[in-house]
């Protein structure tokens, strides 16, 4: 079985710092995830010098967390704290060597007074779960192209910093131009414009962006991207209540959000923690969507409910929000995700579902 994030700290116990204790208690250890087997988290130092020292460190915990039984993909990186590079930044800069303005994605965001309109994009909308996995993304993607076949001028920034899928599911890859080094040129697919952050970095390079410079990241797609002219930018969200949720809704003015969740009790538990953040935040819940709600099997036609029925439909009620629909679990939803041509772009029974989705968010005037 694969170990718990209790049990990594607990081995990383074991590891010994070069002038005594351990990472764990010496607080270096941050932003540690862990889902099936796979392990990443952050080695922070007070400065750049002495996370220069912390390398055989970082090689050690690597070996002690993979040597766990269940583990089998570790991911470890040093970083010097986000205050001091900040600091150094400013001093940098009151001696008059600010940076110039840069596409270097990851910045640290700049200050900026309440929520900022986007130009060109009259409403923005974020697809939101509280649970991984529950489809977020595949919602996302599916809406965007079902507004756009709608006839609308739609916008899919993929701002899922830890795992970015919109390039697959799109059908894009490659890095995209910027003509004047200064707006970055988003690529175009299946009628919709779409920017990712698994565009512009390495892979596992935003996995270990911290508070700051994940706004930094928000404000940059959003600001320096030429969006064009849109009617409705979708904001796939990374999943749960984390700093990109709090900046997107602090910094942009958000038309509303969508949550996203399968029918299980467990999903459901997670989507309400992130309705109540909206909640908090003043962003309007636009309302809840049912995914993989039922299953019908391709041999016999018998429909099954893999992870429940209804249980979305049912919380929508208690918490007066709108329900919006269910959408069904099937394999060529899969597929289409996977070869990077959304399923709402071809025909048939689950086309049909995000077209009524989409139609009704177009007639409710939110899309
Ligand atoms: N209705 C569905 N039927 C079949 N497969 C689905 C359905 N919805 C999502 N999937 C598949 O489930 C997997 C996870 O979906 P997706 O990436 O959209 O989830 P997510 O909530 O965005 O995940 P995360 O945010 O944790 O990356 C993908 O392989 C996707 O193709």
């Amino acid at each position: 079985m694969a170990p718990n994030a209790e049990k990594i700290r607990q081995v990383l116990m074991g590891v010994e710092l070069p002038d005594g204790g351990d990472p764990v208690t010496a607080g270096l250890v941050k932003a540690l995830w862990v889902e099936a087997g796979i392990v990443r988290f952050v080695l922070e130092a007070d400065s750049p010098e002495s996370a220069r020292t912390l390398e055989p460190v970082r090689a050690e915990c690597v070996r002690a967390v993979r040597a766990m039984p269940g583990v089998h993909d570790v991911s470890v990186v040093v970083t010097a704290h986000a205050n001091a590079a900040s600091q150094q930044g400013a001093s940098r800069a009151q001696q008059g060597g600010g940076e110039a303005p840069s596409l270097k994605i990851g910045r640290h965001p700049t200050q900026q007074d309440g929520p900022q309109q986007v130009s060109g994009v009259d409403r923005i909308i974020a697809v939101a779960s509280g649970k991984g996995g529950v489809g977020k993304s595949t919602v996302a993607t599916n809406l965007a192209v079902a507004l756009a076949r709608q006839g609308r001028r739609v916008g899919l920034l993929d701002a899922d910093i830890y795992g970015p899928s919109v390039p697959r599911m799109m059908g894009l890859s490659g890095k995209p131009d910027s003509k004047d080094g200064k707006t970055i040129e988003p690529p175009h697919a299946h009628g919709v414009t779409v920017m990712s952050i698994g565009l512009l970095v390495e892979d596992d390079q935003a996995v270990v962006w911290r508070g700051p410079m994940l706004m930094g990241a928000m404000q940059q797609m959003l600001g320096q991207v030429n969006w064009g002219q849109l009617d409705v930018l979708i904001v796939d969200l990374p999943p749960g209540t984390g700093d990109v949720q709090l900046s997107l809704a602090q910094r942009t003015r958000l038309s509303g959000a969508l949550v996203v969740s399968t029918p299980q009790d467990v999903a459901l538990l997670d989507a309400r923690k992130a309705i109540d953040m909206f909640r908090r935040l003043g962003t309007p819940v636009l309302g809840l969507i049912e995914n993989m709600s039922s299953f019908f099997c391709p041999h016999c036609g018998g429909e099954s409910h893999i992870f429940g029925h209804g249980g979305v439909r049912a919380d929508a009620e208690r918490l007066d929000l709108p329900f919006l629909g269910e959408l069904p679990l099937t394999l060529d939803v899969r597929l289409a995700g996977d070869v990077g041509v959304p399923i709402a772009a071809g025909e048939g029974p689950e086309a049909e579902a995000y077209a009524r989705l989409a139609s009704g968010l177009v007639a409710g005037g939110v899309a």
